[in-house]
């Protein structure tokens, strides 16, 4: 299937692990903006914040979502949780790829997720599940707008979500060439 399917939703949704075996499971090429980030950086993004703060982080996320949305062949692109708070990634969200897909998760699935990781940096306060909420309660309506459809289960499995995804994704191609 040629597609360019963009992934969103909030850290610990499974955006990157999913996207990965989604890409596989299509055989199209995978990106996951983060990793991508973090070679462009040389550094963790978790280090990155640390010691450049979030808004140079949010540049550089930026200017990469650019750089992708421009390009075109088929892709599964992972996002970060934090793309859509800028509009202007929003745009380039709805104009670059043909079909957006939001992995909602409740913040308690995903606290018990990330309960031990420590590579996100928003999550390293006195209370995470706190935080999360609140992320969760700015974001949700951003994803929603971004994104055509929203994957979730209430017992997600990776494979399950995969599994969903790709269906979607048959599903918005078939109807793109009945148009
Ligand atoms: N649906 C799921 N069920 C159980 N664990 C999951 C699920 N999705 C992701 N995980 C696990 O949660 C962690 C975070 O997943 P990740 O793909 O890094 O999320 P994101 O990229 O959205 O932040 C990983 O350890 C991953 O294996
Ligand atoms: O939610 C966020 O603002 C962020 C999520 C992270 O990606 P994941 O969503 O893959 O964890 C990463 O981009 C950065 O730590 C900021
Ligand atoms: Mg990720």
């Amino acid at each position: 299937m040629q597609t360019r399917c963009a992934l969103v939703g909030m850290p610990g949704s499974g955006k990157t692990t999913v996207g990965r075996q989604l890409a596989r499971r299509l055989q199209l090429p995978f990106v996951d903006m983060d990793q991508r980030l973090e070679e462009v950086l040389g550094t963790s993004i978790r280090q990155y914040f640390e010691e450049c703060g979030e808004a140079a982080f949010r540049d550089h996320e930026q200017a990469l979502l650019a750089e992708l949305a421009a390009q075109d062949g088929p892709v599964v692109l992972s996002t970060g949780g934090g793309v859509v708070l800028r509009e202007v990634n929003r745009a380039a969200l709805r104009t670059g790829f043909d079909t957006v897909l939001y992995l909602r998760a409740t913040p308690e699935d995903l606290m018990r997720r990330l309960r031990h990781d420590q590579n996100r940096p928003l999550l390293q306060v006195e209370d995470p599940l706190g935080r999360l909420r609140e992320l969760y309660r700015v974001r949700d309506p951003l994803y929603r707008e971004v994104a055509q459809h929203c994957v979730e289960s209430p017992r997600p499995t990776v494979h399950g979500l995969v599994s969903m995804a790709a269906m979607q994704l048959e599903m918005t191609a078939a109807a793109r060439r009945r148009r």
